[in-house]
């Protein structure tokens, strides 16, 4: 044996023994979790029992990330917590997760960062359909994505909530790479179509001018779909990102075309709990106001007072004759907060209409 050898012997034993003590603890805390199940539905009913707890997961998360000391950088060290949370929470009760499909949408990337692979995602033909099921109880939660840092709110996204009864229970980011795709072996064809979702031609605008400007946007679903339909078209190309170019095994033209470096897409998690406080939360609101002068800043000034601050004020019409408006407002704080509570009696008061969309902790990872 070569000196080289004996010393990656020694390491390599080193490794067993390291691996072998973590399988054990693994399983420990496996053994934890499916104790906490049983603790869990015989205060609350096996039918009502409540599995998933975002605000736990937060805490166990940051306190990973606070933690740590390297050389493993925090966030690395924290995706695995997220996988061994997420096979944990499947011994307890496996989770069905809705997201707008076919299977290799950003959607599903997010749900999958969000809950861990373990999670089943159910892929639904639209984005009302996630509302439904979570609505309906046929999907214990759901993913949607609510904005996008180079082209702004997901509209569509916001009007569904006023027409479901759904919590929010969690939001999440996702970097967004696009690609240009084409079917295995035809990347020497000439492109004359682009599949992609409206949102994705958009976030691609500059580089698709540059480089095809002659070619025929077609717009889809979901860019999974634009994906699959490239599969078997020659001549056609689909921006998508790479769950969808690994799983319809598609080849790549060129990658990251998106116009700005830091495009970045926020999703919330859907369904019909209400999450307790983690330590840092954010609390989402729909209000719609009289339609007077000076309406907007009776909605915005108890937030001012109570010292809350407003991460995000959104306007959309209010469908009820021209010129009637909603809000939709994020702020710091948890529903449970009693400046909190304070600021929605207030508000209560002044608006001709209020729906706590709900408290939920902020992204981790
Ligand atoms: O603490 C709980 O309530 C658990 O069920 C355990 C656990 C975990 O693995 O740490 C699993 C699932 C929950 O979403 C939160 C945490």
């Amino acid at each position: 044996m070569t000196e080289q050898e004996k010393a990656l012997r020694v390491l390599r034993d080193k490794i067993d023994t390291i691996d072998q003590e973590i399988q054990v603890l693994l399983n420990k805390r496996a053994e934890c979790a499916q104790e906490v199940a049983e603790v869990k539905e015989s205060f609350e009913g096996k039918q009502d029992a409540v599995f998933y707890r975002p605000e736990r997961e937060a805490q166990v998360l940051r306190r990973v990330m606070e933690r740590n000391q390297g050389p493993l950088p925090a966030k690395e060290v924290a995706r695995l917590f997220r996988e061994i949370m997420s096979v944990c929470l499947a011994l307890e009760k496996p989770m069905r997760v809705a997201f707008l499909g076919p299977e290799g949408t950003f959607t599903q990337q997010a749900a999958f960062k969000h809950f861990g692979h373990s999670a089943v995602s159910a892929p639904m033909n639209v984005l009302d359909d996630v509302f439904r099921e979570v609505e309906a109880g046929a999907a214990n939660y759901g993913v949607v994505p609510i904005e996008n840092s180079t082209e702004g709110m997901a509209t569509h996204t916001l009007d569904l909530f006023r027409r479901h009864n759904v919590q929010i229970c969690g939001e999440l980011e996702l970097r967004i790479h696009q690609h240009l795709l084409v079917a295995k072996n035809e990347t020497a064809t000439p492109i004359t179509k682009i599949y992609a979702h409206q949102e994705s031609f958009a976030q691609c605008r500059s580089w698709l001018e540059s480089h095809y400007p002659d070619a025929k946007h077609i717009a889809v679903s979901s860019n999974a779909q634009g994906a699959k339909r490239v599969m078997s078209e020659v001549g056609a190309a689909a921006i998508a990102g790479d769950m969808a170019q690994d799983l319809y095994d598609l080849d790549i033209i060129e990658r990251n075309i998106e116009d700005l470096p830091d495009n970045t897409t926020r999703f919330l998690v859907l369904g019909k709990q209400h999450v307790g406080p983690s330590g840092d939360d954010k609390t989402s609101l729909l209000l719609a106001a009289h339609n007077k002068p000076g309406a907007l800043y009776t909605l915005l000034e108890p937030f001012h007072r109570h010292g809350i601050s407003l991460t995000r004020i959104e306007t959309r019409p209010a469908g009820q004759g021209a010129w009637s408006y909603l809000f939709y407002i994020d702020f710091e704080g948890h529903c449970d907060d009693d400046n909190v509570k304070l600021v929605i009696t207030e508000l209560e008061q002044q608006s001709t209409e209020l729906k706590l969309l709900g408290s939920y902790p902020k992204a981790v990872i």
